[in-house]
């Protein structure tokens, strides 16, 4: 792989007809319309728009609203009372029919491991939300001592990234954490942050730790060498650095203009920054909105997007988790290779922009992470992290079981 020509090209590779048979995935496997163009896996030229999409140019209007209403699913409560009983029924059917279009990853394993026979697989994984549980307060999302097992067994098999909107420092720390409560043993720390098949990516992908290719970074100027915390060399991706000052800026600002708000909370994402609303009541919600959307007015080369109760404010560049998952492929030496299937784990909105790279790429699954219907463009489905662990487990007991 180059990633030197591929990165100082600023042309849009030319779109090649879908392949639906190159990983042997049969048509009718494709909950989605599957005519269109796709662009090849080679790394596209950043291209900054003249024109900011996603700011609203008023909060009040619905659709803002709408979508923090509807940015995370509720959580279930289970009583006595008959009418909700009929409710959390109907809930149940209606998510076993969405289930139709979007089969369960454990139930469909057989299926995954049919197609996966013969091939390296490439594995993403999301991390709040698909390792961690979606809990209150952002600074205790941390993976259950199992998860962290089973994400440390799956990336001995198979070349692993966690994809996350965290900054990247701290998901490793994150992982480090977990390692320290439940271990408390130094060694163990130092084993799981120098596991050689694990990558990190954070703040939305906009912030990669690769792995060193020698010779492919050279004159790239958002590609440098850096060493990681145990001294191996690795490949740093940056593609937002230009924006840091202005993202420290926004979120000192966003910090101060929200400090009223009670149970707002603000986090600084490197090259991004979350305003979290989950502990809001919901009658501020618009105050909240209304603040983001005062500081933003400012700043057009930032936009807004939207995740599980919390708005993202990020830079206006064309990057997302769909190019870091291209750009990791690439830098793994698994693009254009057709024995390389790719699954990506997640649940937010954010990890659509991977699942639409995967499915209009033929490179792979998708595999979306919600106890509630939502229309998504991953083809199959988990409910919560317990079973994102289960699903990991089961591709290292089959790789295991193979390898025999
Ligand atoms: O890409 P991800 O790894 O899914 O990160 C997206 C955001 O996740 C975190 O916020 C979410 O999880 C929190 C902990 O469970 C929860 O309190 C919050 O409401 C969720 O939005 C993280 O704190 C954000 O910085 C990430 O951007």
């Amino acid at each position: 792989m180059d990633l030197k020509s591929n990165h100082t090209s600023p042309v849009l590779a030319d779109p090649a007809p879908i392949n639906k048979s190159r990983l042997g995935i049969h048509s009718s496997l494709f909950h989605y319309p599957t005519s269109g163009a796709v662009f090849s896996t080679g790394l596209r030229h950043l291209i900054i728009p003249k024109r900011k999409p996603g700011i609203l140019d008023d909060v009040r209007s619905s659709s803002w609203l709408d979508a923090m209403k509807s940015s995370s699913p509720p959580h279930k409560k289970m009583t006595k009372d008959l009418n909700s009983e009929i409710a959390v029924d109907d809930v149940a059917l209606a998510y076993r029919a969405w289930m139709l279009n979007y089969p369960s990853a454990l139930a469909s394993f057989e299926q995954i491991t049919t197609i996966a026979k013969g091939k390296r697989i490439a594995l993403f994984l999301d991390y709040d939300g698909t390792l961690s549980q979606i809990v209150d307060n952002p600074d205790t999302a941390f993976m259950t001592s199992t998860m962290r097992t089973a994400v440390r067994n799956v990336s001995k098999y198979f070349p692993t990234a966690i994809i996350s909107g965290r900054s990247r420092d701290k998901v490793c720390l994150g992982c480090v954490i977990t390692y320290l409560l439940f271990h408390h043993q130094f060694k163990q720390v130092h084993e799981f942050v120098g596991l050689t098949e694990l990558y990190y990516a954070g703040s939305h992908g906009m912030d990669i730790m690769g792995p060193d290719r020698r010779g492919t970074s050279d004159n790239q100027p958002t590609c440098a060498k850096s060493t990681d915390k145990l001294g191996k060399e690795v490949n740093l991706f940056q593609p937002a650095s230009e924006f840091l000052p202005m993202i420290d800026e926004v979120f000192r600002s966003l910090v101060n203009i929200t400090k009223e708000i009670p149970g707002a909370k603000v986090e600084n994402n490197k090259f991004c920054v979350s305003v979290h609303y989950r502990n809001v009541d919901e009658k501020n919600w618009e105050e909240i909105a209304q603040c983001v959307h005062d500081i933003l007015k400012d700043y057009p080369r930032l936009r807004l997007t939207h995740g599980r109760k919390v708005l993202e404010v990020r830079p206006v560049i064309d990057w997302d988790k769909g190019k870091a998952v291209e750009f990791l492929l690439e830098s793994l030496g698994l693009n254009n290779c057709n024995d390389v299937l790719t699954i990506y784990v997640g649940d937010d909105r954010t990890d659509e922009d991977a699942f639409k790279v995967l499915r209009e790429g033929n490179l792979g699954y998708g595999i979306l992470v919600s106890s509630v219907p939502k229309e998504s463009k991953a083809y199959y489905s988990l409910r919560d992290p317990t079973e994102v662990m289960q699903f990991l487990n089961s591709l290292v007991t089959w790789k295991q079981s193979n390898a025999l």
